[in-house]
């Protein structure tokens, strides 16, 4: 549905060329949702501008169901966009126009006869779950509620695929929350296959499928959302990772621990807690599991649970005891502390 193959972009600058997005490879299958995270100036912004051509690539493809935007005509381009309906971080909707409107002028810009744009109109704004509010001016609305404008407008002209740059970042949690339940409803009975990007791995927790990691323009980690948060590899991967657990403990404390035994992080996938395995070890080689954190997180596509444990005991049946829980499909990481 969204491919990228080998896309680079670079920015003349005073200082020389800033090479924004290096190399990207991505592919979005239809009917999935996957996410780009990176920190700012990791290249994102541009990421998604180069998916519906708002940004020409210096080289490499963009391919929508297969065509190459590259290579189109301007007026073939401008059909093409059709397909890839875009939300934005401030809404970017008409402040002297009305909620009706905001949805509609696009349409009649585009052609639609005016019974068609009414049909449309009535029908996004009460996906949205703004059928009331057809009279209200942006101005007189949350940004919880801007954002479902937005949402209903970029609808209306029957995208495949919706594009999202930030656009739950200007928004408080309660908010987010309920503009990512829409996301995953249009994903679901829409069928629209949708492309984000975020500096929130909480967004990245709630609705993905897939993630990649954006660093300096790179992707520097990518997977299943499932498969990237139990079995982290990056640095910065984990830093995102640790803004939503509590992966870190003291470096003080985790040195005292060692003192005697390990300290030791055990990631398990689906709703056993771990507890049963836990006094299987204790059992089975004599040490004693004392759990210092713990965590459930529940993601688009199953839960993981998180534990860390102190381990007390001899070195070689600590050692033992982590292969019995390999085996046991856990995954495990010694702790360093923070
Ligand atoms: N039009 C431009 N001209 C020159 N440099 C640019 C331009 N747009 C982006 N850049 C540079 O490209 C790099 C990536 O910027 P981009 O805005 O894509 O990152 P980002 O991850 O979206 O960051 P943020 O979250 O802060 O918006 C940065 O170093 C930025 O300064």
């Amino acid at each position: 549905m969204i491919k990228l193959e080998n896309v680079k972009k670079v920015f003349p600058s005073k200082n020389g060329n800033v090479t924004a997005v290096n190399n990207v490879n991505l592919h979005v299958k239809k009917g999935e949702i996957h996410g780009v995270i990176g920190y700012s100036g990791a290249g994102k912004s541009t990421l998604i501008r180069l998916i519906n051509l708002l940004e020409k690539p210096d080289s490499g493809k963009v391919l929508i169901n297969g065509t190459d935007l590259t290579t189109l005509s301007p007026e073939n381009l401008r059909q093409t966009r059709q397909k890839v309906g875009m939300i934005f971080q401030h809404f970017n909707l008409m402040k002297t126009a009305t909620v009706y409107d905001n949805v509609a002028i696009p349409l009649k810009l585009l052609g639609y006869d005016k019974q068609e744009v009414e049909k449309r109109v009535e029908k996004y704004l009460k996906i949205v779950e703004l059928s009331d509010k057809h009279h209200s001016y942006p101005s007189q609305l949350s940004g919880g509620q801007k954002q479902r404008v937005a949402i209903a407008r970029a609808l209306s002209q029957e995208p495949d695929v919706l594009l999202s740059d930030e656009a739950t970042s200007a928004l408080d949690p309660e908010t987010t929350n309920s503009i990512l339940d829409l996301l995953l409803k249009i994903n679901k009975e829409l069928g629209i296959t949708i492309l984000l990007i975020t500096h929130e791995m909480s967004v990245i927790q709630k609705i993905c499928d897939y993630v990649y990691v954006l660093e300096k323009g790179e992707i520097i980690e990518q997977g299943s959302s499932i498969d990237l948060f139990t079995n982290p590899d990056r640095p910065t991967t984990k830093k995102f990772l640790d803004t939503i657990s509590q992966r870190k403990l003291s470096t003080s404390l985790v040195d005292q621990l060692k003192l005697e035994g390990t300290v030791t992080r055990l990631t398990f996938i689906g709703e056993n807690t771990g507890q049963p395995l836990l006094a299987h070890v204790s059992q089975k080689f004599g040490v004693v599991p004392n759990i210092l954190t713990a965590n459930i997180m529940e993601l688009k596509n199953g839960i993981i649970g998180n534990l860390v444990v102190h381990l007390v005991g001899e070195q070689d049946k600590i050692s033992a005891s982590l292969q019995f829980l390999n085996d046991q499909g856990v995954r495990t990481e010694e702790v360093e502390g923070e």
